[in-house]
């Protein structure tokens, strides 16, 4: 018996000759939230649609709720919910019969008010699906997907389409749903959704999972950015080497702006001895740096990284 919720052991997908996704691991424990991050086309969306028991695995193992999804479909449709890319709504019915339609299949679902209260569609409940707007669709989806109280949620780019407000509040009820037990799997394009929300993540491109950890483990050793604009007419071709890196040049408003990336040679001070030699040379020219910022490396710097390595 596992001890994980969901697991995915060397999992393969192909479409034809296309290899979509290669050989990938993870697990995600009772409880916990895991975000697939990734480019398009990354195989995100395939990976759940293997543990969502849509497809069988082509090569691999996959398991949730310690039983194979694609075999074991029918007996594990109550305890999960699913939010997929792209919906299936009828456009005629309205948002309250959509929802009393789904609770139908449920044994034991929470009431249309509480539904549509947890997704802020109250007072859509009359009005016919296909004049929601899209985000407001995507509201309506996760309610479907949470009305059978699931004790593993599928949600594929949820947030997809949402206005800032609407976004915030989803996350609200995703960070609940976990407080109270649901594990999730999430897909998502937004960097702040996975940091926000995510015990767990991992960065998939070209098939792979290419980094994996919490947040803290996946940016830890990707290092400080140093960043600064110099006077026009300053001398960078002088400016010095940091960490064995020549600086990344860029001209905005006809202002030279310099950048680098600092990844080692510091151990117990990151970028502290990269500026104290950054800061020599300035003292040297006499040269006042303009907007002059050190930093640890962002997730989406650690994104770029890996799309950017091709
Ligand atoms: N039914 C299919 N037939 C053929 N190729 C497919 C099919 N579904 C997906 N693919 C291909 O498999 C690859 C992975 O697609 P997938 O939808 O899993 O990626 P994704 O990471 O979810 O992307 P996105 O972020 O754009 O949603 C892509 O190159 C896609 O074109």
């Amino acid at each position: 018996m596992s001890t994980q919720t969901i697991e995915v052991d060397g999992l393969r997908q192909r479409y034809g000759d296309f290899e979509a996704v290669r050989g990938i691991d993870f697990s995600v424990g009772g409880g916990q939230l895991f975000a697939l991050l990734g480019t398009n086309g990354a195989g995100k969306t395939t990976t759940m649609e293997v543990l969502e028991g849509f497809r069988p695995a082509a090569s691999g193992s996959v398991r949730l709720l310690d039983a194979d999804p694609y075999r074991n479909r029918k007996a594990l449709r109550p305890r999960v919910g699913i939010m997929l890319q792209e919906s299936g709504l009828i456009g005629d019915l309205t948002v309250a019969e959509t929802v009393d339609l789904w609770r139908d299949l449920h044994a034991n679902p929470i009431s249309q008010d509480e539904a549509l209260k947890k997704v802020d569609l109250s007072d859509r409940s009359g009005v016919a699906v296909r004049q929601l707007s899209g985000g407001q669709k995507r509201r309506l989806d996760l309610a479907l997907a949470i009305v059978g109280r699931p004790e593993v949620l599928f949600l594929d780019e949820p947030t997809t389409g949402m206005d800032p407000e609407a976004r915030i509040g989803t996350w609200k009820l995703i960070q609940e749903l976990v407080a109270g037990g649901t594990t999730v799997l999430l897909t998502t394009h937004y960097l702040e959704e996975a940091e926000r929300l995510a015990d767990r993540i991992a960065i998939m491109h070209r098939g792979e999972i290419r980094i994996a950890g919490t947040v803290p483990e996946v940016v830890s050793g990707h290092g400080d950015r140093i960043a600064f604009r110099v006077p026009a007419h300053t001398p960078i071709d002088t400016l010095p080497a940091l960490d064995g890196r020549a600086p990344e040049i860029t001209v905005a408003d006809g202002f030279p702006a310099a950048r680098y990336t600092v990844t080692g040679g510091d151990p117990d001070g990151r970028a502290h001895r990269s500026m104290a030699v950054l800061l020599a040379w300035t003292a040297q020219r006499n040269v006042t740096l303009d907007r002059l910022s050190v930093r640890p490396a962002s997730l989406e710097d650690v994104f770029l990284s890996i799309v950017e390595d091709q």
